[in-house]
């Protein structure tokens, strides 16, 4: 049975004071729910948030982090130092830092490599943009993001994985997947998976879908057979909404 999951990426939102208090309004108003529920703040305010969560159901995990041990990056921070406040979940490949910072799928290789030799486990996020979804490129476009980062990957670290398939024309745009869609590309991940690996794999992993996931779409989209629950960027940001998503799944 594949895990059902609702990841809130804050992005860079939210200082500590306004950490806190979401992170209140959080704990009183999430839903009981068996799915797991995960949060992102920004790197100054994980471990205040580990230490207000570590004994709730919400899981804080990072929004990136550098392939090197440590050294002279910087501006950046390494998988122990992520370990060493508690994290033990890194997303990566987000299309923001793909877009504006230039990561690449030979770079998320290596970021997803230090990430699993570290013990973290990876929300590894991927999708096409506008332009391939209007040429029909799409399954291609995501066929190849996964094989490049993610394909050199033996079965063991699969176990590790998390996959967010996110269409970047229904990021922070309103625009979201059709649940039709979604399921779509979801099902053809599953089949990518399974033509590399096996069936028994590609069925155990947990997909996500993210691009505007709202309280109003998510029951939806988190009823197609293939989609697993979903990264939720600015729905993330209210507690009601979140904890209105949390309840869909
Ligand atoms: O990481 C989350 C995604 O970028 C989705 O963001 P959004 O829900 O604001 O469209």
């Amino acid at each position: 049975m594949r895990k059902k999951i609702v990841a809130g990426n804050w992005k860079m939102n939210n200082d500590l004071a306004e950490t806190r208090s979401l992170i209140t309004a959080l704990k009183n108003e999430l839903p009981d729910t068996d799915a797991e529920v995960m949060i992102a703040p920004a790197y100054t305010n994980l471990y205040p948030a580990y230490e207000a969560l570590k004994e709730s159901q919400i899981e804080v995990i990072a929004q990136n982090m550098h392939f090197a041990g440590s050294g002279a990056y910087t501006g950046e921070v390494s998988a122990s130092m992520l370990k060493s406040v508690g994290v033990k979940t890194v997303i990566l490949g987000h299309s923001e830092r793909r877009e504006y910072f230039g990561e690449d799928d030979a770079l998320l290789a290596k970021k997803a490599d230090a990430a699993l030799a570290s013990g973290l486990r990876i929300v590894f996020c991927f999708g096409e943009e506008l332009t391939d979804r209007k040429s029909d490129n799409h399954f291609k476009v995501v066929e190849e993001q996964l094989k490049n980062a993610l394909f050199h990957l033996d079965a063991e670290a699969w176990k590790h994985i998390v996959l967010a398939y996110e269409p970047v024309w229904a990021i922070g745009t309103g625009e979201t997947a059709s649940p039709e869609q979604a399921q779509e590309i979801h099902k053809f991940i599953r089949e990518v998976l399974s033509a590399r690996y096996d069936e028994s794999l590609a069925d155990s992993i947990s997909i996500l879908y993210g691009g505007s996931v709202k309280p109003n779409n998510a029951v939806e989209i988190f009823s197609q057979p293939d989609v697993d629950g979903g990264l939720i960027g600015g729905a993330s940001l209210k507690a009601e909404d979140f904890s209105a998503i949390v309840k869909a799944i």
